[in-house]
């Protein structure tokens, strides 16, 4: 692996940007360096995708500072170094795979030869087939070997697996994680959880065009831990002595049923029977994504050692 390059590979300060009334970037600050794999994780309208617009100078942010190797994402000698793919790809129908992957690579001065980039991305028996005639899955894998044909120093994977079976993905997953070990930086977005857990180091949860979390992904990965604890109340009062509980986040009741949103469940096990309340129908399940998001957020820490008020 390479070291670090003295100059991140880019670099976002207080960056907003806005369409009309929305607001799709919220003074977002980030730096992406060299040798990381970074997940974008947020669920759909996060601001990822427009996150990764700005660095690759599609867009420009309405306010702040986008800088990619030191210069304007805008300028070729920055652009040079970066790979990437949309989300929604166009590829020239009747040109072969290799072709393609040849025609793209020409156009930097040192690609990666379009054998080995084929075979990287499991597409060797596709080679001499046009890509009009791939299927979906196949057409994305191409795609995302194009975004790095070039040798990119750092690459933007906007959801590079949607509509990958799961081999396909394992594929796909391999040869990003083998790519980003020469050294380079690479951001995937996702909204799932797996994905992110299967290739990112660092994660950066992004909602409502915020950062909510970056940190590497066993700390990100305790923080969304969060489950639901379910039980119906004997004494519905008992509902303010849950709310106090270390780790707890939420407390909602529906036909009956309430429901603990909390990130530590086993703590809320023990306190409820400690603390001697009357209940029936205890269940433990997994938060959604969204969920844990609210749980990064929610308050936590409130009270001391998971004891009942
Ligand atoms: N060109 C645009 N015009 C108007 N609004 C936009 C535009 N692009 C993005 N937005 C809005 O900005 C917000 C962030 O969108 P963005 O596409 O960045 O989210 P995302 O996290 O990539 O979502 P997804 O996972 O669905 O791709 C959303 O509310 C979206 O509707």
């Amino acid at each position: 692996m390479s070291t670090t390059s003295p100059v991140p590979a880019a670099v976002l300060e207080g960056v907003t940007r806005t369409f009309d009334a929305v607001t799709a970037l919220d003074d977002v600050s980030l730096t992406l360096e060299e040798g990381q794999l970074v997940g974008m994780l947020g669920p759909n309208g996060a601001g990822k995708s427009t996150l990764l617009s700005l660095v690759s100078g599609l867009r420009r942010p309405t306010r702040g500072t986008v800088r990619l190797f030191g210069r304007d994402p805008r300028d070729a000698a920055s652009r040079i170094l970066l790979g990437t793919t949309p989300q929604e790809t166009g590829l020239p129908g009747t040109l072969k795979v290799r072709e393609v992957v040849d025609f793209v690579g020409a156009h930097y001065p040192s690609p990666l030869p379009t054998g080995e980039l084929i075979e990287m991305f499991g597409l060797t028996d596709l080679a001499s087939r046009q890509t009009g005639g791939l299927s979906g899955g196949q057409k994305r894998r191409l795609a995302v070997a194009l975004a790095i044909v070039g040798r990119p120093r750092i690459v933007l994977l906007d959801e590079p697996t949607t509509g990958l079976d799961v081999d396909a993905r394992r594929v796909l997953w391999e040869a990003v994680r083998g790519y980003q070990a020469s050294g380079a930086c690479v951001v995937v977005t996702s909204h799932y959880l797996e994905e992110i857990e299967a290739l990112a180091q660092r994660v950066v949860v992004i909602d409502g065009g915020r950062v909510l979390a970056d940190d590497d992904l066993p700390t990100i990965l305790a923080r969304v831990g969060a489950r639901h604890v379910r039980l119906t109340l004997a004494d519905p009062a008992d509902e303010t002595r849950l709310r106090g509980l270390d780790g707890v986040v939420d407390v909602t009741i529906a036909d009956g049923r309430t429901s603990v949103l909390t990130t530590d469940s086993d703590a809320v096990v023990r306190a409820i029977v400690r603390g001697d309340v009357d209940f029936t129908g205890l269940e433990v399940r997994g938060a959604s994504l969204e969920e844990a998001f609210l749980a990064m957020t929610g308050p936590t820490g409130t009270t001391a050692n998971g004891a009942l008020r």
